[in-house]
């Protein structure tokens, strides 16, 4: 399964301790991650394997959305910071636009990125998650 992970820079911090929190599930070899430029940096300096695109800003939000209208990335976990303005707002908004067109699980912050974890790993257990 293809997992996303973008996190704006005042969140990448929170996107690296959710990784750890729950490294069991992301470090499991049916999951593959994919990740925004910096914030790929960040998640292999914490020693996950993940596939880098561009940084948001140039490209790498479109790059991800592209993935995801192809049908190859499963759900984005996109951690957002609400309170800082985004030169490439317009792109942020296409890549939630593009989950919600390809009804496509996405998650903007720790909360409810656990649930979709906790979710998507009930399911695996063959017990229905509610
Ligand atoms: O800007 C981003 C998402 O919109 C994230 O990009 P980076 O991971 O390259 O910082």
């Amino acid at each position: 399964m293809e997992i996303a992970i973008i996190a704006h820079d005042g969140k990448k911090v929170e996107m690296v301790k959710f990784l750890e929190e729950f490294k069991d599930f992301f470090l499991q070899d049916h999951i593959k991650l994919i990740a925004t430029g910096t914030t790929g940096n960040k998640v292999e300096n914490a020693g996950f394997k993940v596939q880098r695109y561009l940084s948001g800003p140039i490209g790498g939000d479109a790059q991800i959305a592209g993935r995801v209208a192809e049908g190859k990335c499963k759900m984005v976990l996109f951690f957002r910071d609400p309170l800082e303005k985004h030169p490439h707002e317009p792109d942020v908004l296409m890549l939630l636009r593009i989950c919600d067109v390809h009804n496509v699980p996405l998650a903007s912050n720790p909360a409810s990125a656990k649930l979709l974890i906790k979710g998507v790993s009930l399911v695996n257990t063959e017990i229905k998650p509610i």
